[in-house]
This record gives C-alpha cells, structure tokens and sequence, in this order.
C-alpha cells in the first residue's frame, strides 16, 4: 500500500456526496489519498494539528471541501505551506456563493487554490497536475485522459453531424 499523497478532508458528512467525487478521480488516476471529515469551527485544533503534521507525513497537496461560512481550507492553509486546494460546497440559504467567497477570499501570503463551487473532480485533477512536476507517471495519465476527452468529443461531434 502507497503512502498517500493527497490529504482530502471535508467539513462534514453532509459534504460526502461532492468530496467523494474527488477521491474518484484520484482511483482513476492512481493517486494514493487519506479522506477524512474535519472542521474548522467544530474541531479546531484536531483541524490545526491535521495540517501541521500533513508534510512531516508524507503528504504533497491537500483538497479541504466545505460550505456556509468554509473557513476549513484557509485555516489549514494558516498551518502549513503545501498547496491547498479549496472547494466551496452549495449548502445552506445562499447556494455555495458563501462558502466561495470565504474560500477564495484569502489574504495574501496564505492562498487557498479554489475550484468552482462543488468543484471536487477539478480540485482532484489540480491535485494532479501539482504532482505531475514531480511524478512522470502521473503527468502520462493526465496526457492520456485528456486524450480520451478529446476523442470522444470528435467522435460526438462526428455523430452529431450524421443526424
Ligand atoms: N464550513 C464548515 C466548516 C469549517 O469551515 O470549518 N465546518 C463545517 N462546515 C460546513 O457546514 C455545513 C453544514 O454542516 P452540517 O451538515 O454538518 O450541519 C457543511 O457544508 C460543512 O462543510
């Protein structure tokens, strides 16, 4: 079994049916990753320490997923210096717009890469392209997606013309 590389963790288990669509990614991929629920506002220092023991562990990027008032991704951001990558979550009364504005809002010197709102599958391939500059094997498999992606739009662009 690989050490994981990516670090997902989300505010709650309400937020499990988009951050899972992370970890999909990552199995496609072939990207060891660790999933955990921790929040900020409701386990502040287990959050803190989540972060301050992520690079001594192994780990290279860490995706941090919540909605409402997310602080989740910039308090981890405040403790540690790998790249953190931010994903607003649509919950509660204003439909993600607050998780995105808390999340991406960072102030400078402390940057939370965000995605779009319930932007999980984005947030995991940024992940890999991070570790694409160290891990040829992981840059090969995002030519090759990316590939794939490419010849099935032709091909639906093929099929479309015949109608
Ligand atoms: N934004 C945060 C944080 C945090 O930022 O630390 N912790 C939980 N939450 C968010 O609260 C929402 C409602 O949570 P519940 O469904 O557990 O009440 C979730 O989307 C979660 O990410």
């Amino acid at each position: 079994m690989h050490k994981p590389l990516v670090l997902i963790l989300m505010g709650s288990d309400s937020d499990l049916p988009i951050m899972e669509k992370a970890a999909d990614v990552l199995n496609e991929m072939g990207v060891p990753y660790e999933m955990d629920i921790s929040s900020a506002h409701r386990l502040p220092e287990r959050t803190a320490e989540y972060a301050k023991n992520a690079r001594g562990r192994g780990i290279e990027v860490i995706i941090a997923g919540a909605g409402m008032a997310a602080h989740l991704a910039g308090v981890i951001a405040s403790h540690t210096t790998l790249p953190v990558i931010g994903v607003p979550l649509k919950s509660g009364a204003l439909n993600g717009i607050d998780a995105l504005y808390s999340t991406v809002q960072m102030p400078p010197g402390i940057p939370v890469a965000t995605v779009a709102i319930d932007g999980a599958k984005n947030a995991a391939y940024l992940a890999c392209s991070i570790l694409s500059i160290k891990y040829p094997e992981i840059a090969e498999r995002l030519e090759s997606f990316r590939e794939k992606t490419r010849k099935s739009l032709l091909e639906k662009s093929k099929e479309l013309k015949k109608l």
